[in-house]
């Protein structure tokens, strides 16, 4: 049950629009929260994933603000981090009302191309994103947190995100490092959580009006600099899930403060149908627990109309960066090795970067980023040079097989198997089923990749008698749980 401080329930009470009740407020707190999940386009189509799904018993429906996203229905049994579709990547569970943020972002047609997540792990509105650019352009997806930054970067490569670099640092300094170079932001701040009682019925038991007040002054920090770091032009997506107008609301008339010529806040209120229910008379989502029956959330959109000054100058541009792009002999090597091993092709318009003997694949819009500031993480993996050619990374095959998958180099595994697989286990060719084992017999030994549900799951060895697993060790998962 969740346990609502009497303090909370006074200051939220002056805060609920005239048209809701307390009443039906402090019910819905106690609500279950509704299952929710996110198709990742990037790897399988929604409507195949809904067809795949749905003939295994699965009861999907849609969610009105995100094309891909569905509460499911009817399976409270089911350990959706376990599933097989899950650990491959095909959905992302996320909260419905979390989905809206990046909607907002990408509405009337966006076409941002060069897009920062100021505060991103674990990922879920990143992963959003990537797939609103369909792995294209360039997403820099920040998180502070350095323990949060490993999930995120996990997150990233289980989605095949191949056009995001990762960065850790406070959001602070956006604005300074990367002055007016975005084409659209969101800033999902830190925040108090008040939205979130239906999953942590304890968020609100220890509820202060200081520490909202405290951490309104770091949101109000965050979006100066987020503003600072988009281009004149763009959108910046302020949310948080969390209720109190200090910091929602406040933080946005801050910012219009601050830059009264610069700022302009746009509607939601056709977001999608219905969100005039949440919409407030400034235009932002206000979304309470009882409106959509979701987590509480709030999404403002805000455009920059016209240039503002820098507050701190351009710091000076850093030497080092560790990588060099590779030559037309090393490129053209690599290109044949992937295409010959795996029927793979690397994307002409991306970068090939070497650092020692590893190959990696840069987005080309990272280039002019390079000193501007320290990187995490840039791109993807592609291979290890060793004595003899190359060894492809998983990461790798993972996001360039969603772009151009060719099953003439690919085994699609029956479900017992693709479990095997991912518990990194070998798989005997005597599983197949006769037809595969002859075509298993004749194809030559080596590296191959193998599928589920037609979406690549890895790369195995072809032993003759045994595909061998390939699977990097920290993803081999203790639980794999079908449920088709
Ligand atoms: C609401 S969560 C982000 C959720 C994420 N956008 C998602 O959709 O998965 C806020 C994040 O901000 C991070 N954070 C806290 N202080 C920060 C700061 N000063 N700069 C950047 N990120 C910060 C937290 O560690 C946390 O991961």
């Amino acid at each position: 049950m969740a346990q609502l401080n009497t303090n909370f329930i006074n200051h939220i009470e002056k805060e609920l629009p005239a048209h809701l009740s307390l009443q039906e407020f402090i019910a819905y707190c106690d609500k279950p929260l509704r299952k929710s999940i996110r198709v990742n386009t990037l790897k399988i189509s929604t409507a195949q994933f809904v067809h795949i799904m749905t003939s295994a018993g699965w009861q999907l429906s849609p969610v009105p603000w995100c094309a891909d996203g569905f509460w499911i229905e009817g399976k409270d049994d089911i350990q959706l981090g376990n599933a097989i579709e899950h650990i491959q990547g095909l959905f992302y569970i996320q909260e419905a009302s979390s989905m809206l943020p990046p909607t907002a972002l990408f509405s009337n047609d966006n076409t941002a191309e060069i897009v920062l997540d100021v505060a991103s792990a674990p990922g879920s509105k990143a992963t959003q994103i990537a797939a609103l650019m369909n792995n294209s352009g360039l997403l820099v997806a920040n998180e502070y947190s350095a323990s949060r930054v490993k999930v995120l970067h996990a997150n990233v490569l289980r989605m095949g995100a191949s056009h995001t670099a990762l960065t850790h640092f406070d959001g602070r300094v956006y604005g300074e490092y990367l002055y007016e170079s975005f084409d659209a932001i969101l800033l999902d701040a830190p925040c108090g959580g008040e939205g979130t009682v239906r999953k942590d019925p304890l968020a609100l038991k220890h509820w202060d009006i200081d520490d909202v007040t405290a951490i309104g002054e770091t949101q109000k920090d965050l979006i100066e600099s987020a503003f600072l770091a988009l281009k004149p032009g763009g959108i910046l997506v302020y949310s948080t899930c969390t209720l109190s107008q200090l910091e929602n609301q406040h933080i946005c008339y801050h910012l219009q403060q601050t830059y009264p010529d610069a700022v302009e806040f746009e509607s939601l209120a056709e977001l999608f149908d219905g969100a005039d229910k949440a919409c407030t008379e400034e235009g932002f989502l206000h979304v309470w627990p009882q409106i959509y029956d979701s987590e509480g959330f709030f999404v403002a959109k805000i455009r920059k109309k016209a240039s503002v000054e820098r507050v701190k100058k351009q710091p000076k541009l850093q030497k080092n960066f560790p990588f060099n792009p590779a030559n037309e002999k090393q490129k053209a090597e690599l290109t044949q090795y992937f295409y010959d091993s795996f029927c793979l092709e690397l994307p002409s318009d991306d970068v090939i970067m070497l650092r020692d003997d590893e190959y990696w694949l840069f987005p080309a819009q990272f280039m002019p980023f390079i000193g501007k500031m320290r990187f995490q993480r840039i791109g993807i993996k592609l291979a290890d040079a060793m004595k003899k050619g190359y060894k492809a990374k998983h990461e790798a095959v993972i996001a360039l097989s969603a772009a151009t998958h060719n099953p003439a180099k690919t085994m699609e595994l029956s479900a017992a198997q693709a479990q095997d697989f991912l518990m990194g286990r070998d798989i005997a060719t005597s599983t197949f089923d006769q037809p595969t084992q002859q075509q298993l017999a004749i194809m030559p030994q080596g590296e191959m990749l193998v599928s589920y549900h037609k979406v690549v799951l890895g790369v195995v060895k072809h032993l003759g008698h045994r595909l061998k697993n390939n699977l990097p060790r920290d993803l081999v998962r203790d639980n794999v749980n079908l449920y088709l």
